[in-house]
C-alpha cells in the first residue's frame, strides 16, 4: 500500500478548510500548492505576510490569485500559533497545520485552557510510513507529544491511532507496544505495560484492533525474525501500528525511516478536536501533502 492511496481517499471527500500556522516555508506552499491543484482544501495562511508573498512570488505564481488562499500577518511564530488554532476553535477551519514553528510552539497553542483544541481525551502523534521494500503502511506513535506515557495514556494513545489507521481503510489493525525484548521482565516497564495492554485487548477493554506484547522491532515487522526466535504471537511480522514506549524511540525510529530508509511519511496529531497535520519541520512538501491528506480523512465529514 502506498501513501498515494490517502490522497486518492482525501480526494472524495468535500473540501475543507485548512489554517497553516506559520506558512512562510517552501516545502508548506509547495504541499498548499499541490492541496490545492488536487482540490482537497481551502487555506488561511498565519505568518510573516511579506516573506509568504516573497516565496509564492518567486515559487509558486500560480497560488496568487487564487481565491482559495487567505493570508493573514502575523508579527511572530507563537502569534501565527496562536491565530491558526483560534480559527480552528471557531470553526473558522477544519484543519489545523504546522508550518515552519517548533513543535512546542504549536503544542503550547493547541493546549491553551481558553481557545486550544483539547478534547476530553489525550493528544497523541500518528505517523504512517511508506517503506521500501516493505510491503504495507507502517504506523508509529507517539514520535512527537507524549514524551513518557503511562499505562492509562497508553490505552489512549493506542485509541487514536487506531481510529486513524480505520479512518484510512485499515479496518482491524494489529498493535505491538515495541520493547527491547519480547518477554514480560519486571525490571521493564515497557514489557509490564505491554503484556497489560496485550491482556485488556483480549478482555475487550480496548477494541477494534488486535494487541500483541511485548515484541521487539524485529519480531513486530518480520516473520522471519519471530520465527527464528521461536515467538508465537498473531501479532508477530504483522503489526500495523507499532507503539513506542517513549518520544525519544518514537522520534529516532521517525527520523531514522526518512533519512536511513528513505521512507516518507505522514503524521497528525489525533484525539483534538480537529485533526491536526505536525510533521517535522525539515520533512518534504511530499509528507506534508500526505499529512493533509491523512488530516482529511480522518476528519468527521
Ligand atoms: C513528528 C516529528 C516532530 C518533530 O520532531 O518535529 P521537528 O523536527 O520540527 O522538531
Amino acid at each position: 500500500m502506498k501513501l498515494q492511496s490517502l490522497i486518492d481517499r482525501a480526494i472524495q471527500f468535500p473540501s475543507i478548510t485548512v489554517a497553516v500556522a506559520a506558512a512562510e516555508d517552501e516545502d508548506v506552499l509547495e504541499a498548499v500548492q499541490e492541496a490545492l491543484r488536487r482540490r482537497l482544501s481551502r487555506f488561511l495562511l498565519y505568518g510573516d505576510k511579506e516573506k509568504i508573498i516573497e516565496i509564492i512570488n518567486a515559487k509558486f505564481p500560480h497560488l496568487i490569485n487564487k481565491g482559495d488562499v487567505q493570508i493573514i500577518h502575523a508579527l511572530t511564530n507563537q502569534e501565527a500559533a496562536e491565530k491558526a488554532v483560534k480559527a480552528v476553535h471557531l470553526n473558522e477551519a477544519n484543519v489545523l497545520m504546522k508550518g515552519n514553528v517548533q513543535t512546542a510552539v504549536i503544542l503550547k497553542a493547541i493546549l491553551n485552557k481558553e481557545y486550544g483544541l483539547r478534547t476530553g481525551n489525550i493528544l497523541s502523534h500518528v505517523a504512517v510510513f511508506e517503506i521500501p521494500d516493505f510491503e504495507r503502511l507502517l504506523f508509529i506513535t507517539d514520535a512527537a507529544m507524549n514524551l513518557y506515557p503511562d499505562l492509562g495514556q497508553k490505552v489512549q494513545i493506542i485509541e487514536n491511532a487506531v481510529a486513524i489507521a480505520r479512518s484510512v481503510g485499515v479496518n482491524w489493525p494489529t498493535v505491538a507496544p515495541i520493547a527491547a525484548v519480547e518477554v514480560v521482565n519486571p525490571s521493564m516497564q515497557a514489557t509490564l505495560d505491554a503484556a497489560a495492554l496485550s491482556q485488556m485487548n483480549r478482555r475487550e477493554q480496548i477494541t477494534n484492533c488486535l494487541i500483541d506484547g511485548p515484541l521487539a522491532l524485529d519480531n513486530a515487522v518480520s516473520s522471519l525474525s519471530a520465527e527464528q526466535k521461536g515467538i508465537k504471537s498473531e501479532v508477530a511480522g504483522r503489526a500495523d501500528i507499532l507503539l513506542v514506549p517513549t518520544i525519544e524511540v518514537g522520534n529516532a525510529l521517525y527520523k531514522s525511516l526518512t533519512y536511513f530508509a528513505k521512507a516518507k511519511v505522514g503524521g497528525v496529531i489525533a484525539g483534538a478536536k480537529a485533526p491536526i497535520v505536525l510533521t517535522s519541520r525539515a520533512d518534504s512538501a511530499e509528507s506534508k501533502l500526505y499529512s493533509l491528506a491523512l488530516a482529511i480523512c480522518s476528519t468527521k465529514h
